[in-house]
């Protein structure tokens, strides 16, 4: 165990002070991209305009055969493209597979300058961050880096549920962390055959009425992924990183994936993956609060004055602890309204109207 007195030292001489704080910054959708598909590689630029982030992805969904023309891909993008506000992250292979030493070599040395966060899958514990922390230490200092690298773990096996607390405060670069509904689900053994999302069959039922047990029985599916998002939501915020709904597969169910990132919102995520185009504005509509919310909780605020004690508005009670809710939706909004003048429109619209 480090003493929390090193926990800020670098881990290789001449590498760039660990970070203090993660910074705030806009992270609704982790737009995915296969850097060494050449029609996906065309569409960064415009996709740079409208994401939060874009993800270079080299590990799972990218072939064996072209993980070496990803990482070329991926070097080349990052050279050539303006990225503007839009973050640039990339997902790693897994550390215990043949690439993730090149991968991450070649990317630190070439583009560790463009580079925002990178993406970790399959971690089993704080071991595998302690590795990745050392390791981009070193390959910072030799790159002659001035900014630390941000790391962010996929939450994807049975052992790093059981170690999600350890994982997020294993190292001063922990960004964040994604649930990785696919890779769980095979490492728990669950008998899904999905990439996130529900199962008709994971459901509760309302109580026989007579002698007919099948008769007049509501069932009501249930969310497959409540306990693990709850508990990844705890970890981070007890360790002041940001965590995330991961990939929802079922590209043509817009409408579902629309439910499981609201849910997770509303749980406390703050962003989720889009693996095609037409998540992107999901993610962006479902992670920004509604206006009515926003002009709500300003409302609350304005009349809780100082934060404490008791009023009543429109019949509800509100106090310290509500006014602290209505505060946590107010500053997302304000922080998302800074660089999005749509948004801060309908939200300044939307406070208009609720004080008229
Ligand atoms: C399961 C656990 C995980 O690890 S999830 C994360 C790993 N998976 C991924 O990264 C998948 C990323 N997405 C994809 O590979 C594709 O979107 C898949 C799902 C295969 C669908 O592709 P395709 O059949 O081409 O879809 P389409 O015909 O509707 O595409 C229309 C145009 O859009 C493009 N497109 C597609 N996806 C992306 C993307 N993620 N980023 C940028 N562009 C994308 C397609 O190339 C296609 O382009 P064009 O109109 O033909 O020029
Ligand atoms: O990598 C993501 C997953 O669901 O597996
Ligand atoms: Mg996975």
């Amino acid at each position: 165990m480090r003493s929390p007195k090193d926990f800020f030292a670098p881990l290789a001489v001449g590498a760039p002070q660990p970070p203090r704080q993660i910074p705030v910054r806009p992270s609704r959708m982790i737009h995915f991209f296969d850097p060494g598909n050449e029609k996906m590689a065309a569409k960064v630029p415009d996709l740079a305009k409208k994401t939060d982030v874009l993800l270079g992805n080299l590990e799972d969904a990218v072939r064996a055969d072209r993980k070496e023309a990803a990482r070329a891909g991926l070097v080349s993008i990052a050279k050539a493209t303006d990225f503007g506000r839009t973050q640039l992250w990339t997902r790693v292979n897994s550390l215990d597979s043949p690439w993730v030493l090149d991968d991450l070599i070649t990317l630190v040395t070439e583009i560790g300058d463009k580079l925002d966060v990178i993406m970790i899958p399959k971690v089993e514990g704080a071991q595998d961050i302690h590795y990745v922390d050392r390791l981009l230490a070193q390959l910072e200092a030799r790159a002659g880096l001035t900014e630390p690298l941000l790391v962010h773990a996929i939450l994807e096996t049975a052992s790093g549920v059981a170690n999600v607390e350890e994982i997020a405060g294993a190292s001063p670069r922990m960004q964040g962390i994604s649930l990785g509904p696919a890779d769980l689900a095979a490492s728990r053994r669950m008998k899904t055959t999905r990439v996130g999302g529900g199962h008709p069959g994971y459901l509760v039922r309302t109580d026989p009425v007579g002698e007919d047990l099948d008769e007049g029985r509501t069932t009501y599916q249930q969310d497959l992924w409540h306990y693990t998002v709850a508990r990844m939501v705890d970890a981070c915020a007890m360790n002041g990183i940001l965590p995330y709904y991961g990939p929802f597969g079922d590209i043509r169910d817009v409408v579902a994936c629309e439910d499981q990132f609201r849910n997770a919102f509303l749980l406390g995520c703050v962003g989720a993956w889009s693996l095609h185009p037409v998540q992107i504005d999901i993610a962006k509509k479902v992670f920004s609060p509604s206006p009515a919310d926003v002009a709500w909780a300003r409302r609350v605020i304005a009349e809780m004055g100082d934060g404490t004690g008791a009023v009543m508005i429109d019949g509800k009670m509100q106090d310290d602890a509500s006014v602290k809710q209505c505060r946590v939706v107010v500053e997302l909004a304000d922080e998302l309204a800074a660089t999005d003048p749509e948004l801060a429109a309908a939200y300044d619209a939307a406070t208009k109207e609720i004080q008229s």
